[in-house]
């Protein structure tokens, strides 16, 4: 199945909510853990457990395992494997990008069935050019897997550079933001099976705080087939309102995911459950 099938699927089950794992050393503190790369394992496994059944989709941020080295990155396998074991769609937040051959090799960690970083998507940068990030595009593909690409980010210093507008491509004159996304929503399209596909595999990155038709976007034309999935950080902590997400998104809306790390993982381990519960009525009430 491929990974907008398997989407598609968590969409109609669980609704929308992502639960971020960003093991910040405040919050291990508030959850009684020490900083360190045994806290951030047991942290993760917790809000796994927490997720379970409750959620379709976690979202491990990958930095902040890999700040302990390579006994964080052991704490980050274990958590993959469990949320992966729990039935859960992993989005590993790497943000990875480079050129194309160093971000294949990224693509064999993050996407290989098998790997030991193995997760069912990951984000990925390119700011080097699309081209740098076909052949993992063709991998997810192949795989089962997905890719959110990052097109327009929560946060406010990235508009600049992803406002900034396209000279010469067959772009030109898009905003470096709506040409991703144009080439995202292209490539699922694309796909020899697109037709019966209702969501794509490919996805982009859009923050629940940022001014959409100002970064560039068409955000009011009718949504094509297969639904472009779009990961949207910065509901919560960083300021997005859930209420707001319809006017945010329009016509973009029915493929997001709206991801929420601190704002549901402050709650500590005693009050995650209820806090996970009160934010999926509050998405199921808006009734994306
Ligand atoms: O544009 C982006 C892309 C990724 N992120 C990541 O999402 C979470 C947000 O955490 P909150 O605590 O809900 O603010 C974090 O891992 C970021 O690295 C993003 O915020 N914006």
């Amino acid at each position: 199945m491929s990974f907008g099938e398997r989407l598609d699927l968590v969409f109609a089950a669980y609704g929308r909510l992502c639960v971020g794992i960003d093991p910040h050393a405040a919050l291990l503190d508030r959850w009684g853990q020490p900083d360190s790369a045994e806290g951030a394992r047991e942290f993760g496994v917790r809000v796994v457990e927490a997720a379970a059944g409750r959620v379709g989709i976690v979202k491990p941020q990958v930095a902040f395992f890999e700040r302990h080295g390579a006994a964080g990155y052991a704490a980050l396998e274990r958590v993959l494997a469990e949320a992966r074991d729990a039935g859960l769609l992993v989005i590993a937040d790497a943000k990875r990008g480079d050129i194309g051959t160093s971000v294949e090799a990224y693509g064999d960690a993050w996407l290989r069935p098998g790997s030991p970083l193995e997760a069912d998507a990951m984000t990925i940068s390119a700011f080097q050019g699309l081209g740098s990030i076909e052949q993992v595009m063709h991998r997810a593909d192949a795989t089962g897997k997905g890719l959110f690409v990052l097109a327009a980010t929560s946060n406010p210093e990235a508009a600049a550079i992803q406002r900034a507008v396209l000279q010469q491509s067959s772009r030109a004159g898009a905003t470096v933001a709506a040409a991703i996304c144009s080439a995202v929503s292209e490539w699922n399209r694309s796909r020899p099976d697109a037709a019966s596909r209702p969501v794509g595999s490919i996805g982009v990155v859009l923050g629940a705080t940022v001014d959409l038709r100002a970064a560039g976007l068409d955000i009011e034309s009718e949504p094509v087939r297969p639904l472009m999935p779009v990961l949207a950080p910065g509901f919560g902590h960083q300021g997005g309102e859930l209420s707001e997400l319809r006017g945010t998104f329009r016509s973009l809306s029915a493929g997001v995911i709206v991801s929420e790390s601190r704002s549901i993982l402050s709650a500590g381990p005693d009050g995650i459950v209820d806090e996970i519960a009160r934010r999926v009525d509050e998405i199921g009430a808006i009734g994306v």
